[in-house]
């Protein structure tokens, strides 16, 4: 026989093979002992019952409705609970108490892979980067947020809720009919006009393919989101879904990508950072900073930022601030419908501070809205427009008693916190007092966190409350609302945002 060739005719291994395997054996080893701890550590926490490989996929199979029950029942079996998506285990927290040590904490601020199919869209802006890349832009998106520059987008609010208003006029004979499409237009309209400083006019031109390429990708990304077998981007993009979602990309992309060079090249021939405001702009309309305009002032002063940079802001921005509003505005109206006497109560205020008149509401008018303010904080309880949230811990954390390990995805879920009954006795009853100083100083800080709370929460809430009232505000001056759907009756939908499964059917009857 040869040497160095074994009977079998193959060359026996030398050292070198020897050593590889070895290692290789040792990796596996090592992989699957830290599998296998990693398991026995989740499976320490209490939750149903999970098979081999498909872990409690079964559980939630269904729709989105019956993936939202499924979910909240895993909260019945405690504060932290857990549940397994194939070999993915998630840590479910329901209580304020265990969710302080995710939420105030400066290390987990990672999302989980479920915000990876946000990706497309906004590449890696404030809602899907982490690390350092989400730490500088934090720090320089935190002044476009200043409530100086919020004061300036007052004017858009209310000339957006002008057309609102009068296109609800003219459904306001008393038959129901669903609002939410158009609260969804007029969302989409301020937040394009605040965000990008260009009017796509959604409101008297519902059909533009901006429009409906916005509202189509919403709708594909919450669709896939609870599909496992489309989130492959190979496998997604050979359906019919996926190739509506690429088409819907380039439309959006595109106005933004035409917008950016537009205002560049505004900027570069009048000036803008010298005059800032009150300017004519090409089609005669006054110009404000926009958000775009302070991301493209900050692009001149560090040039490392550059045109994709500031594309993802703008995407989310428009991406993280209309669905959010749009739904709370629509469980707003669907409470004062269903609480006469509350909607009253709002009514006299306003009619207090506005004595009758027609005239738009200021800041101070605003700010006197103090009961409004309650039902809106009442109304973001029981309906939280983001449902749950979800992180992923790179290092392993103990909460109330539990070793949850490096790796795991922890969802936050916020509508069963907002339903706890120690911290909001008789959580179904809508009840804006709640929120009276008084209430809240017993209450457990991360009790009531609808916009998320610590270092990562949301960066536009200041926008979307004053968003919010002078829209509500101008609504409920003019009419009386008023829903057919009992309040224990309503079906809600808790994909990326909670929605009204089947619309908010209102009815409006003009006030004067
Ligand atoms: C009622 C309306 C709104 C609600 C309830 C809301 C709620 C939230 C929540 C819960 C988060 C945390 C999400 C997470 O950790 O996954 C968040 C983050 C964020 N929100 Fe809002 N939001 C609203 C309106 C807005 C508006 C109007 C804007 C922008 C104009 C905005 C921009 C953002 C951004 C950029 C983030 C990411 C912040 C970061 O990670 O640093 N939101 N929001």
């Amino acid at each position: 026989m040869e040497e160095g060739r074994s009977w079998l005719g193959v060359g026996s291994p030398g050292l070198p093979t020897y050593i590889l395997l070895t290692t290789c054996l040792a990796v596996v080893m090592t992989w699957i002992y830290k599998r296998q701890q990693k398991v026995w550590l989740v499976e320490q926490m209490p939750g149903p019952k999970a098979l081999p490989l498909v872990g409690n996929s079964l559980f939630f199979w269904g729709s989105p409705e019956v993936l939202f029950q499924q979910l909240y029942k895993v909260t019945e079996f405690g504060a932290v609970a857990r549940f397994w998506l194939g070999p993915k285990p998630y840590c479910l927290l329901s209580s304020a108490k265990a969710v302080e040590a995710i939420l105030s904490s400066q290390k987990h601020l990672h999302k989980s892979w479920d915000y990876s199919l946000l990706h497309p869209w906004l590449g890696e802006g404030l809602i899907t980067s982490a690390g350092k890349k989400w730490h500088s832009r934090r720090k320089l998106l935190t002044p476009a947020f200043h409530f100086r520059i919020l004061e300036d987008f007052l004017d858009v609010f209310t000339s957006q809720t002008d057309t609102l208003v009068r296109r609800l006029r003219a459904q306001a004979d008393g038959r129901p009919f669903d609002v939410f499409h158009y609260i969804t237009l007029c969302a989409l309209d301020i937040i394009c006009e605040t965000a990008m400083g260009r009017r796509v006019n959604a409101q008297e031109d519902s059909e533009s393919d901006f429009v409906r390429a916005v509202h189509d990708l919403s709708s594909l990304i919450q669709f896939r989101q609870f599909r496992p077998w489309l989130h492959p981007d190979f496998v997604f993009h050979l359906t019919s879904h996926g190739r509506k979602h690429d088409a819907c990309l380039k439309v959006i992309h595109g106005l933004a990508k035409q917008t950016i060079s537009m205002r560049r090249k505004v900027r570069r021939t009048k000036g803008f950072g010298a005059q800032k405001k009150a300017q004519e702009d090409d089609i005669g309309q006054k110009t404000r900073q926009a958000f775009l305009d302070l991301l493209l002032e900050y692009s001149e002063k560090d040039p490392t930022i550059i045109n994709e940079d500031i594309l993802e802001e703008v995407n989310t921005f428009m991406f993280a601030g209309h669905d959010t509003t749009t739904a709370a505005m629509n469980w707003f109206l669907y409470a004062m419908g269903t609480h006469k006497e509350i909607q009253t109560r709002v009514q006299e205020e306003l009619d207090e501070v506005f004595q009758g008149s027609d005239r738009p509401p200021t800041m101070a008018d605003l700010r006197e809205l103090k009961y409004l303010e309650l039902c809106m904080k009442e109304s973001l309880r029981v309906f939280p427009s983001v449902p749950s949230i979800i992180r992923e811990i790179k290092e392993e954390i103990q909460i109330n008693n539990y070793r949850i390990p490096a790796g795991t995805s922890i969802a936050i879920h916020v509508y069963r916190i907002h339903r706890d009954p120690e911290q909001f006795p008789n959580p179904e009853v809508f009840d804006p007092d709640r929120f009276l100083p008084e209430s809240c100083n017993k209450r457990h800080p991360y009790a009531y966190i609808p916009f998320s709370a610590g270092p990562r929460n949301c960066i536009g809430q200041k926008f979307a409350q004053l968003e919010m009232k002078v829209v509500l505000s101008s609504i409920l001056r003019n009419f009386r609302v008023e829903s057919d759907i009992p309040w224990k009756d309503m079906k809600v939908l808790g994909e990326l945002i909670l929605r009204p499964k089947e619309g908010n059917p209102l009815k409006l009857h003009p006030r004067k």
